[in-house]
This record gives structure tokens, C-alpha cells and sequence, in this order.
């Protein structure tokens, strides 16, 4: 398959604007589509500067730059992605708020689109439920990683009804945008978030036994065992709020050994949820 000529992303969050960003970079024309066009149209302009940074490190042209952005369209609305080939759900990892905005855009999308969710741990079959019959075979998981216009990997999860056809041209849309696809079953959490959050409770238990620091062990973590980040450097990249949900549906899925530690929780009571909020397990200068 070629690239899709046409992509629509709901959700114009960190990951689902870098998303729109890989297949604009590729050629595609996206529209990125949020509650509201001044979200979708902040979600671009962040953009803006995710480029800007790549140009400066030399990692991107910089006389693609404006092209690769004017083939962004921010939206409020679902009709700009009726000719969607390709629609990825990027949304908050709620499992009702999913469905409710993968039912809205079953509704809009044209019959051939294939729909894709962005989802990093509710199960795809699930999912699946909240659009038509006659889509299900071309509705599949597609789970990118952050920072999502850098990280290489993409988890591609067919739920029970997906199509092999779908699977092929969702694996192939990833290697057209410089992606490496990996063909995973759908469980709860799939393969790289179980392996991920069983690093994470770890690190939180070594906390809440005072075996060590949260520095000590990231410092661990990164020369150790030669992790970029550790794990409390990575958590607070994310949002702690977001894990806790996250292991609460892989413990649902697959028991205890998902079981969050106390010093995880109490972040979250006390709105420490990271980076983004200018406090997680580290402090820092908040920025938007
Ligand atoms: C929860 C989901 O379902 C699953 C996930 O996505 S888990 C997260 C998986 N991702 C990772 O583990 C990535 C960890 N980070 C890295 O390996 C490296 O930082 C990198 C390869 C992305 C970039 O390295 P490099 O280009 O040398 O630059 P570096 O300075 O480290 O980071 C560049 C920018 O990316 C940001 N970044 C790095 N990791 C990030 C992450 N996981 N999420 C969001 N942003 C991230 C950094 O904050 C930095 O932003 P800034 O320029 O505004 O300060």
C-alpha cells in the first residue's frame, strides 16, 4: 500500500500531534481534530516547535519545514475526515470516552477507512465494540510511543474481527512512516507497557521500602542497565495519573503484580503528576 494519501487524527494531544506530524512528514494531507479548533489549532502549534527542534539538531530539512506543517488542517469537526484512508483515535486513555469518539467517527468515516486507536492498554476487542459491524474489520490498535515523531516502534494489535488485510495495510502505513511495526496480541497492556509497568511498580515498591531514591534508582536504571531515562524520569514524562489508570486495567487484566506502590499514589492525591505539571517525583520549571 502506498501511504495514505489521507489521514485524520482525533485528538490533537502530545501523541496524537506527533502522530499527525509522521504521516504529514510522509506526504499524507492530515486534518488533526480535537473538542474544539482551538485545541486542534494548539496541538499544531506545538508542532511548530517539535520541528523546529528537529531542524536545529539537524534531523530535519528545514526547507520541508512549512510544507510538512501547512499539510496539518486543525478541525473541531469530523466531516473534514469523511475521505479519510486512515483515522488513528489518539484520545485520552479513558475506555468510554474511546468509544464514545470511535462511534462518532465510525459514523463519518467513509467505508473503506481503516480505523485505528492509539490505545496503550485497554484490549482492541473491546474497543471494537463501539463501532459498527461492518467496520470491525478494518478497526485495529496501532500503539505509537512518546515522544511519538521520534520513537521508531509502533505495537499493531488486531482485535478478534480485524481483517489480515487490515493488519498488512496498517503494518505497511507504519514502515512508509519510517516506523518499525511489531505484530502483537491483543491483552491488556500488550507487550511493551507490561514490561514497562512492571519496571515502574518495581521502582515505586524499592521506594516505598526505602531501598532507594527515586534519583538512585534512575541513575541505576540509566548506567545499570543503560535505560536513557529511568523509570521516575520516564513516569513524570508521561503523567502519573496516567499510570496509575493504566495499572489499574493491567491488574484487572492480569492481577497483583500490576498493584501500584504507595508513593505513586500519593503523587497523584496531591496533583503531582509530572513534568507537565511542574511536580511529579521531580520538580520542575511548568511550562505549557
Ligand atoms: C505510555 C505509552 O503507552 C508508552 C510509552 O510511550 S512509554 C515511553 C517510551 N519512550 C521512551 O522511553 C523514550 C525515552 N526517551 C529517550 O529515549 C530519548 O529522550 C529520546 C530518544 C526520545 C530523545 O533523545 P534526544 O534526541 O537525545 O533528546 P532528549 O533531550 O533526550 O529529548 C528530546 C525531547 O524529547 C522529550 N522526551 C524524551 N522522552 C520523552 C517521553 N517519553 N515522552 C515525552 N517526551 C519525551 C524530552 O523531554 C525533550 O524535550 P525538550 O526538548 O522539550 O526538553
Amino acid at each position: 500500500m502506498q501511504t495514505p494519501k489521507k489521514v485524520g487524527v482525533l485528538g490533537a494531544g502530545t501523541m496524537g500531534a506527533e502522530i499527525a506530524l509522521c504521516f504529514s512528514v510522509a506526504g499524507a494531507s492530515v486534518v488533526l481534530k480535537d473538542v474544539e479548533l482551538a485545541l486542534a489549532e494548539k496541538g499544531k502549534a506545538r508542532l511548530a516547535k517539535v520541528v523546529d527542534k528537529a531542524v536545529e539538531k539537524g534531523r530535519f530539512p528545514a526547507e520541508e519545514r512549512d510544507a510538512v506543517l501547512d499539510r496539518i488542517v486543525p478541525t473541531g469537526d469530523y466531516e473534514p475526515m469523511a475521505d479519510a484512508d486512515l483515522v488513528v483515535e489518539a484520545v485520552f486513555e479513558k475506555i468510554e470516552l474511546k468509544k464514545a469518539i470511535l462511534s462518532e467517527a465510525d459514523q463519518v468515516c467513509k467505508p473503506e477507512c481503516v480505523l485505528a486507536t492509539n490505545t496503550s492498554s485497554i484490549p482492541i476487542t473491546l474497543l471494537s465494540t463501539a463501532v459498527s459491524e461492518a467496520r470491525r474489520p478494518r478497526f485495529v490498535g496501532a500503539h505509537f510511543f512518546a515522544p511519538a515523531f521520534v520513537m521508531k516502534l509502533v505495537e499493531v494489535i488486531p482485535g478478534l474481527e480485524t481483517s489480515d488485510e487490515t493488519v498488512d495495510v496498517v503494518m505497511e502505513a507504519c514502515r512508509q512512516i519510517k516506523k518499525n511495526p511489531i505484530l502483537v496480541k491483543d491483552t491488556a497492556g500488550f507487550v511493551v507497557n507490561r514490561m514497562l509497568f512492571a519496571l515502574f511498580n518495581e521502582a515505586v515498591r524499592l521506594v516505598d521500602e526505602g531501598v532507594a531514591s527515586c534519583e538512585d534508582i534512575d541513575t541505576g536504571c540509566r548506567l545499570g542497565l543503560g535505560h536513557p531515562l529511568g523509570p521516575f524520569a520516564l513516569m513524570d514524562m508521561a503523567d502519573l495519573e496516567m499510570a496509575l489508570d493504566v495499572s489499574n486495567l493491567l491488574k484487572d487484566a492480569h492481577g497483583d503484580r500490576f498493584r501500584f506502590g504507595t508513593a505513586l499514589k500519593q503523587r497523584v492525591y496531591a496533583g503531582h503528576r509530572g513534568k507537565r505539571f511542574g511536580r511529579g517525583w521531580y520538580a520542575y520549571d511548568k511550562k505549557d
